[in-house]
């Protein structure tokens, strides 16, 4: 059974106006569509422009031409129930891990009190219940995602856009965040966006891949993984499955990585 898609892009183009005059295209006739609860991860190669295609669905940027819509009804301003993480994560340095996460609820109109409750059952759920009265400068960048993560899931989003959100972690503690996002994500009905420069940890979360061409971004081709869930990412890419799918969708993704590699050599 198909359901209505709550993200849509149809022919959505974005161009910028450079500081010289002159005109920049970031996103070029983009169709795209999410349904609810679906997780679909966006790779391509740098610059493409992922991020501008994330700007388009949170109404940070309205589309030069096309289409944006989300559940239906034109992009306007930032829509309802969107939730954002990115790689650098606006944990607030001088609010506690319980009240960074109550920030959301608090700005919804709950109280102090009933924010405060509603952040400790998020804070528990990311495993920082000991550290609910720590302040960011004294928590791990890995705990200081998990913050952030509670922050974001708190306010229960339909939507969820992360933007290389565990690029700057290390390697160890990047799969535990992606297992923890897996985990948190799978109780909800959200659809996730997730862009990422990295082949393997877009399939490891995700039930659609999309790749992306060189910049101008157009849609190239969608991939839909299917590996079993709940998954654990350190587990799911030892699996022939995984590989088999890296190997297709890495095919589709080295062309437009190698046109990216040759412009910014005739370029310099
Ligand atoms: N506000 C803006 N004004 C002018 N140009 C912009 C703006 N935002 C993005 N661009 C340009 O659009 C292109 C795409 O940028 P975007 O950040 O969307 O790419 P990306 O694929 O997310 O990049 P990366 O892989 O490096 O994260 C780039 O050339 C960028 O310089």
């Amino acid at each position: 059974m198909t359901t209505a898609p709550v993200i849509e892009l149809r022919a959505a183009t974005k161009r910028f106006r450079g500081a010289t005059g002159g005109v920049h295209t970031a996103v070029r006739e983009l169709t795209l569509s999410v349904q609810p609860g679906e997780f679909v991860a966006v790779v391509g190669p740098t610059g493409c422009g992922k991020s501008t295609t994330l700007s388009l669905v949170s109404g940070l940027e309205p589309p030069s031409s096309g289409v944006a819509l989300v559940r239906g009804e034109p992009v306007l301003g930032i829509p309802d129930g969107i939730g954002y993480m990115f790689q650098n994560d606006a944990v607030q340095p001088w609010r506690s891990v319980l009240d960074n996460v109550a920030a959301g609820p608090r700005y919804r109109g709950l109280s102090k009190a009933k924010a405060r409750e509603k952040a400790r059952v998020w804070v528990d759920k990311v495993g920082l219940g000991k550290f609910a009265g720590y302040y960011p400068h004294q928590l791990s960048g890995g705990m200081r995602k998990r913050v952030a993560l509670a922050a974001t899931l708190v306010n229960e989003p339909e939507i969820l856009l992360m933007d290389e959100p565990f690029s700057a972690l290390d390697v160890q503690t990047r799969a535990l965040m992606q297992d923890e996002l897996l985990r948190l994500w799978s109780g909800t009905n959200a659809a996730v966006v997730f862009v990422t420069h990295d082949l393997d940890e877009a399939i490891a979360l995700a039930d659609k891949v999309i790749v992306m061409t060189a910049g101008p971004a157009t849609v190239k081709a969608g991939f839909e993984v299917h590996l079993p869930r709940p998954r654990l990412v350190e587990e799911i890419r030892m699996t022939p499955e995984f590989q088999s799918v890296y190997r297709e969708i890495w095919e589709s993704l080295r062309e437009e990585v190698d046109k990216t590699r040759e412009r910014s050599v005739v370029a310099s």
